[in-house]
């Protein structure tokens, strides 16, 4: 163990828009992790034509969550290729039953898990203005997206919580403020901690 065994595995959850792909951005950048976008792992086997490409993106487009079994394949995989042992996850586990059946299969458990507080019209201005070209990023399909998360990405946040794992950061912030949190949980708290146990 030493400091970056402490937070080697950091999951990153927040509403639709919250700020989580900017921020494991800047993570990976700067302190050498490797950002797992599942919605982008998603949308590359949508592009890549494979067998649950039509399956997933119809669900995407409708905001549903992808079964469990499919994402984590696709997610095992990313980690396997990544050759890192420091790795962020943005945007999973989206559901208590995605978070089980991850934890069963993969016995990945992450060191803490940053929660992207953020109101729902601030996300909503995000989405609106990001222009991706995301087919789910139209007004009708944003709307079904919160409730989804409302319903079933918060009650993870919430199990995570019980657990003493959660870092909640304050994302309607700017993007350098949320950083700058992000970079307090990442280093300089696992380094003082690790101190602790040297003393
Ligand atoms: N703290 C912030 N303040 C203002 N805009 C932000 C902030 N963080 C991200 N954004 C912008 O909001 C949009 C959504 O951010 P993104 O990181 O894609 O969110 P998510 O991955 O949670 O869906 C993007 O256009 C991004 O540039
Ligand atoms: O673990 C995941 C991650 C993403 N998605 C799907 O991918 C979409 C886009 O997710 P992403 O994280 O890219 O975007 P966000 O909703 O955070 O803006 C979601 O609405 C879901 O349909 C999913 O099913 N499981």
């Amino acid at each position: 163990m030493g400091t970056v065994a402490t937070g080697s595995r950091i999951g990153v959850l927040g509403g639709p828009g919250s700020g989580k792909s900017t921020q494991c951005a800047n993570i990976a950048k700067h302190f050498g992790y490797t950002h797992l976008s599942t919605g982008d792992l998603l949308r590359a086997e949508v592009k890549s034509g494979s067998e649950n490409a039509t399956m997933i993106q119809n669900m995407m487009k409708e905001g549903e969550i992808v079964p469990s079994e499919v994402m984590i394949k696709v997610l095992q995989k990313a980690i396997q290729d990544s050759k890192n042992d420091k790795f962020v996850i943005d945007g999973f586990p989206r559901s208590e039953e995605n978070r089980a059946a991850f934890e069963a299969v993969t016995k990945i458990e992450p060191a803490f898990v940053t929660f992207f507080d953020c109101p729902e019209q601030e996300m909503e201005r995000r989405i609106l203005s990001r222009n991706q070209g995301r087919e789910d990023d139209n007004i009708e399909t944003i709307r079904k997206r919160f409730k989804v998360f409302l319903e079933s990405s918060l009650p993870v946040v919430e199990y995570y919580d019980s657990k003493g794992k959660v870092r909640k950061v304050d994302a309607a912030k700017p993007v350098e403020e949320a950083f700058r949190y992000n970079e307090m949980h990442i280093i300089v708290l696992p380094y003082l901690f690790s101190m602790l146990f040297v003393i």
